[in-house]
C-alpha cells in the first residue's frame, strides 16, 4: 500500500484525498485548522469545504506536519499559492535523504513580488537530494465534481517522467483519468491564468452581458495566456489542452468557480474586499491578476484583458469602463503564430 501525504484540508486537498484513498492508497491528510481536521478524524467529513460529502475512514487527519509526513512516499501540496513557500520550507527541515518522496503540488498561482511559478517556489526550499522530482497536477476539475465520483481528466506534468507516470498511477481509476505531460511550463501558467478569466467571465455576467462576449473573453483570454506562456517557453500545444482551454472552460462557465463567483459579484457591483471576507475559500485569480500583470508589463507581453481586469480589481475601474476600452483598442489581426512575434509584441 503506498502512503501519502496530502497537505492543505480545504477543498481540493479533500477530494484528491478521496480519490487516493478510494485507489487503496494509505492518505494522510494535514491541516492548519484544528477543528476540521477532529471533523475529518471524528465525522469523516469536511462540511465547510465539501458540504454533504461521507469522506472514507481510512483518511487520517493530522495537524502535526511531521506525523503526517511519516514514511510517505508521495507529498501533495494543495494549500494556496500564498503558502507553498512556507509550507514547503517546513517540509524540507522535517525530510532525511533517505525517505526521497515525490512531490505533486495541484495549487494554481504565482508567487507576489517574484511571479514564480509553485515548483519553481518549491525547487527553491526543497533540497534536491530529499526529494525524487516534482511534479504539478493541473487540469479542468471542480472539488465538488470530484468529490461526487464524476468524469474528470487531468494532466500530471514533470520533467521527470518516472516521477508523472508515478503520480499518474496512483490517482487513475475510472472515473479520474490522468494523462502525462513535459511542459511544466506550460501546465502551470495556464493553471494560474485561468482564473483571472474566470473572474472576467463572472463580471461580464455579472453585468448582463450574453454568450458573444463570454466567448470572446475566453478565446481572447487564452491568445494573451498562450502569449505569456510562449515567450517562458510553454508548448503552444499546451494551452489547447487540459491545463490550458481545459481548465479554462471549466472556470469560466461554472458556478462552481470561487474566481467566476468572486467576478460575478464585482459585475453587480459588490467592493471585492467583501466578496473575498465572505467566499470562505481562496479566490486565487486576484492575487494572480496581479502577478501576471507586473510580469507581463516587466517583460513587455501585451495582455489587455488581465490589464483590464487588474484596473478593476485595484484600481477601481468600472467593468463597463474597460469592456468599452477593450473594444475599441487599436484593430489588428486574429494571431501572432510564432514565437518570436510573441515576443516581439
Ligand atoms: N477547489 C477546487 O476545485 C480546485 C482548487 N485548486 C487549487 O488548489 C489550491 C487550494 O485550493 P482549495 O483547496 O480549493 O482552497 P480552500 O480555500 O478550499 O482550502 C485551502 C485550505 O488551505 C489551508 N491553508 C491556508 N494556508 C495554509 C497554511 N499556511 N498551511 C496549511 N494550510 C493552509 C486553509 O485552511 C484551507 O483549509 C488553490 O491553489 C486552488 O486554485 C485546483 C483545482 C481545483
Ligand atoms: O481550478 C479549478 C477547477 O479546475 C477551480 O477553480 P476555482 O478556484 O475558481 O474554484
Amino acid at each position: 500500500m503506498t502512503k501519502i501525504a496530502v497537505l492543505g484540508a480545504g477543498s481540493w486537498g479533500t477530494a484528491l484525498a478521496m480519490v487516493l484513498s478510494e485507489n487503496g492508497h494509505h492518505v494522510n491528510i494535514w491541516g492548519n485548522m484544528p477543528e476540521r481536521i477532529e471533523e475529518i478524524n471524528q465525522k469523516h467529513t469536511n462540511e465547510h469545504y465539501l458540504p454533504g460529502v461521507k469522506l472514507a475512514e481510512s483518511i487520517i487527519g493530522y495537524t502535526d506536519l511531521e506525523e503526517a509526513l511519516k514514511d510517505v512516499s508521495f507529498i501533495l501540496l494543495v494549500v494556496p499559492t500564498s503558502a507553498i513557500r512556507s509550507v514547503t520550507k517546513q517540509i524540507n527541515a522535517l525530510l532525511d535523504d533517505k525517505q526521497k518522496p515525490i512531490i505533486i503540488h495541484a495549487s494554481k498561482g504565482l508567487e507576489q513580488v517574484s511571479h514564480k511559478r509553485i515548483s519553481v517556489i518549491i525547487d527553491e526550499e526543497m533540497a534536491v537530494e530529499k526529494h525524487s522530482g516534482i511534479v504539478v497536477l493541473s487540469g479542468p476539475s471542480h472539488a465538488e465534481e470530484v468529490a461526487k465520483r464524476d468524469i474528470t481528466t487531468i494532466t500530471a506534468a514533470s520533467s521527470s517522467e518516472i516521477a508523472s507516470q508515478a503520480v499518474q498511477r496512483i490517482f487513475s481509476n475510472n472515473y479520474f483519468r490522468v494523462y502525462t505531460n513535459s511542459d511544466v511550463v506550460g501546465v502551470e501558467l495556464g493553471a494560474a491564468l485561468k482564473n483571472i478569466i474566470a473572474v472576467g467571465a463572472g463580471a461580464l455576467v455579472g453585468l448582463g452581458y450574453g454568450d458573444n462576449a463570454k466567448a470572446a473573453l475566453i478565446t481572447r483570454g487564452l491568445a494573451e495566456i498562450s502569449r505569456l506562456g510562449m515567450a517562458f517557453g510553454a508548448d503552444p500545444l499546451t494551452f489547447i489542452g487540459l491545463s490550458g482551454v481545459g481548465d479554462l472552460i471549466v472556470t469560466a462557465t461554472s458556478v462552481h468557480s470561487r474566481n467566476w463567483r468572486a467576478g460575478n459579484l464585482i459585475g453587480k457591483g459588490l467592493p471585492l474586499e467583501e466578496i473575498l471576507e465572505n467566499m470562505g475559500m481562496v479566490v486565487e485569480g486576484v492575487a494572480t491578476t496581479k502577478a501576471a500583470y507586473e510580469l507581463a508589463q516587466e517583460k513587455g507581453i501585451d495582455m489587455p484583458i488581465t490589464a483590464a481586469i487588474y484596473r478593476v480589481l485595484f484600481e477601481n475601474a468600472r467593468v463597463d469602463e474597460v469592456v468599452e476600452e477593450l473594444m475599441l483598442r487599436d484593430r489588428k489581426a486574429e494571431h501572432s503564430t510564432s514565437k518570436m512575434t510573441a515576443e516581439e509584441e
